[in-house]
């Protein structure tokens, strides 16, 4: 990982059609392991057929293997969707969190909510979903059998992934689940994984990788669903496995074409505004394009392979430097070393942009948007975004804070409301309001030409969303980051 490679695909030199799985089905389980014994049973490398395709395919191959059934159910789309943006799910972890194994999301959110025909559920969803079932319980031993097996078999790989392992150390995992459970859901699926495919550029992942994470992974469900495993579970979980990660190496390999698979950078400038929340910018090595309401991956040199997000807290900018918004929370490794420990010349490392919070500038619709601590960050872009644009659509901000103290950034968003007729900033301090955020703007409006923009924690985005679609604005018109990755951001 420190040398991280720029190879993504093998460009058809291995011989692959591209229509076939990289896996021979086995019909046996392997014999039961425990914990950190090392997994024993036979490896399916050796039947494994790599797929090579041109850079240029861009996933279309794999793209159209996919199922062309539509959701299942309008219940799973939430769940698609939710995840959707979870981009970059990775080999990163947190040290010092406990493991959260894969679990469905109890509170999906649709930034965008899709109509959900009714189709039933293609065969080999049915199957995976059933594994998916099987497994819920255990969710724990899966992943760790699933981790020990690749270590143990594939330790070469080792070093792809952080020195402590003990947490979150199932985000890929969970990001392969989550992909397999929602195989139908073609647009929305083939969008997250190629994100996905292009994220795991930064860690070096190659093509043929692939492979082996996904003996690992089906060794591991095979074993830990050995009561409902057969051979048609087998079949579908590697034509659903093939697909997923074809269309992630394809993805990879387009994105190769087009950008680094990450980007070195030099803090230039580090304001503590509180004794907690910092203004890092840094200027990248080469240049970096993003749109405003996007978020980017981060690793910092103290912590090597923990990647971590942050939004970018300006819009792009004629010098080339960009901006974050830190927070260090307890226990949080990487925000504590970039609040107290990074300062000017420290190098830190960059993923590529991510995320769809980004304005639309086909309408003329108001920006109805809501910045919560240090989620003002995009929301301030958001806001050059437009007066760069030379729009004259409203733009109306809440910032919520717990304190007036918290309100670290109101300087510069009062500045901003000076210079921009078109933009009201509110300030609304929990303390002083007696109520949150979301609820604020029940008071103001109406909404029903604003398009709603949220960021902030993960609790102010899932109620902020109920209250929007309670007070009428349609979910397509709602954006905001997933909840999930969010979640995971926070260290
Ligand atoms: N793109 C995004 O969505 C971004 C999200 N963030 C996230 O924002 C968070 C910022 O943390 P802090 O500054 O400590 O914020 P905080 O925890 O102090 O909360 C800020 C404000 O959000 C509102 N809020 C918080 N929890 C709420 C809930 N459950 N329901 C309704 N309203 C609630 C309150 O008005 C509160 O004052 C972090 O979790 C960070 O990961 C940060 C930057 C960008």
């Amino acid at each position: 990982m420190d040398a991280p490679t720029t190879t993504s695909a093998d460009n058809g030199t291995s011989g692959g059609n591209g229509e076939g799985g990289w896996f021979t089905p086995r019909r046996q389980p392997e014999p039961p392991v425990g914990g950190e014994q090392e997994p024993t049973g036979g490896s399916r490398l050796a039947a494994l057929r790599p797929v090579g395709r041109p850079a240029t395919d861009n996933g279309k191959a794999a793209q159209k293997r996919i199922s062309p059934v539509a959701e299942a159910d309008p219940a799973d789309a939430a769940n698609t969707e939710a995840r959707a943006d979870t981009t970059n799910a990775s080999p990163t972890d947190a040290p010092g969190e406990t493991t959260t194994p894969y679990q469905p999301d109890p509170q999906p959110l649709l930034p965008e909510q899709r109509s959900a025909p009714s189709h039933p559920a293609s065969p080999d969803a049915v199957r995976v979903r059933r594994t998916m079932a099987e497994v819920a319980p255990i969710a724990d031993k899966v992943t760790s059998y699933f981790y020990a097996l690749l270590f143990v078999r594939h330790p070469d790989l080792r070093p792809l992934f952080p020195a402590a392992m003990d947490t979150q150390r199932d985000r890929l995992l969970k990001a392969l689940l989550t992909a397999a459970e929602h195989i139908d859901n073609t647009e929305v699926l083939v969008a997250y994984l190629q994100n996905l495919g292009r994220g795991h550029r930064k860690y070096g992942t190659r093509p043929e990788h692939y492979p082996a994470v996904g003996e690992c992974l089906i060794g591991s469900l095979s074993q830990h669903a050995s009561a409902i495993w057969d051979e048609e579970t087998e079949a579908a979980w590697v034509r659903t496995y093939t697909t997923i990660s074809q269309i992630m190496i394809d993805a990879a390999a387009a994105d190769e074409l087009l950008a680094p698979a990450w980007w070195h950078a030099e803090v230039v400038s580090h304001d503590l505004r509180t004794p907690d929340v910092a203004v890092i910018t840094v200027r990248p090595d080469q240049p970096y394009p993003f749109l405003a309401g996007q978020y980017t991956s981060l690793e910092t040199p103290w912590w090597p392979r923990i990647w971590r997000h942050y939004s970018f807290a300006s819009a792009p900018r004629s010098d080339g430097l960009l901006s974050f918004h830190v927070k260090a929370v307890p226990a949080g490794w990487v925000s504590n070393a970039l609040v107290h420990h990074a300062r000017p010349g420290d190098i830190i490392r960059l993923g590529p942009p991510s995320g769809s919070m980004t304005v639309d500038h086909t309408t003329d619709s108001g920006l109805l948007c809501l910045g919560g601590g240090t989620g003002i960050a995009p929301i301030k872009a958001l806001v050059e975004d437009v007066a760069e644009h030379g729009e004259r659509r409203p733009v109306e901000v809440f910032y919520g804070a717990r304190t007036d103290h918290d309100l670290y950034d109101i300087d510069t968003m009062l500045r901003l409301q000076q210079i921009h007729p078109w933009l009201a900033v509110r300030p609304i301090v929990d303390q002083q309001a007696h109520v949150q955020l979301p609820d604020a703007i029940r008071e103001y409006g109406p909404w029903n030409e604003f398009d709603a923009y949220l960021s902030g924690p993960p609790g102010m985005i899932r109620s902020g969303v109920h209250t929007l679609r309670d007070i009428g604005i349609p979910s397509e018109r709602i954006r905001h980051d997933s909840v999930e990755e969010l979640v995971a951001a926070v260290d």
